[in-house]
């Protein structure tokens, strides 16, 4: 466990934020997509990343951004072809996280073919939580996700219901790219996604385990 303890501060050394799309169902129907065959991966920059107590801050010239409360793997040991049965083993904790989406920015890029890191990059769209040790998450293909807005309930699922596992994804992504430690997976929203405005409050959780919360407020 000592290897793992040393990463609280990931955040600052952390490398990739790899981003799984599509990966529970529902969420995908109600978006208007197929459900996907193959996992379907983004990337954001580390400069998305926040920590409580900073904001959200809505992008300018941005009309709708929403919220999408996801399980975040933190890789502890690095990584290329790593196969499916020793996939957990490079995972060294978890983060609660938020991936914060510019919906119509988005909508836009799909509508011509074009890559979503506008829509998912943009500064503050990676809130997270403080990390997690793994001893912490028993099983991370049985936790509950929760977001409410203004204290009304919006997203609830459970990690079971993901399409692609926990142990495929890092398995299938270590065949496309090496795998850091301090990189950090988020591995798709449950269905309930939708749009927040200045002022809103979101609050969200990992079942009982870890819970954040972050105002939005104006960009700059
Ligand atoms: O395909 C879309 O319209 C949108 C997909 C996403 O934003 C995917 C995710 O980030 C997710 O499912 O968590
Ligand atoms: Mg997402």
């Amino acid at each position: 466990m000592a290897a793992q303890k040393q990463l609280p501060r990931f955040v600052e050394f952390g490398k990739k934020i790899i981003g799984i799309g599509r990966n529970f169902s529902e969420h995908a129907v109600e978006l208007g997509n197929a459900v996907p065959t193959e996992p379907v991966v983004f990337l954001k920059p580390s400069t998305a990343y926040i920590t409580w107590p900073n904001p959200i801050k809505m992008p300018d010239g941005a009309s709708e951004i929403h919220h999408e409360v996801e399980l975040g793997l933190v890789i502890g040991t690095d990584g290329r072809n790593i196969p499916e049965s020793a996939a957990l083993s490079h995972i060294g904790g978890y983060v609660l996280a938020l991936d914060m989406t510019d919906r119509i920015l988005q909508m836009k890029l799909k509508s011509t073919g074009l890559p979503w890191a506008l829509a998912k990059g943009f500064d503050t769209s990676c809130p997270v939580s403080d990390f997690i040790v793994k001893d912490k998450i028993p099983d991370p293909q049985e936790v509950d996700l929760w977001l409410k807005v203004n204290g009304k309930m919006r997203q609830e699922g459970n990690t079971k219901n993901m399409i692609f596992s926990i142990a495929f994804l890092v398995s299938w992504l270590s065949r496309h790219f090496t795998l850091e430690r301090g990189d950090v997976i988020l591995t798709g929203t449950p269905s309930g996604v939708g749009p927040v405005k200045v002022g809103d409050v979101i609050e969200c959780g990992l079942g009982t385990v870890a819970k954040m919360s972050f105002p939005v407020v104006e960009g700059n």
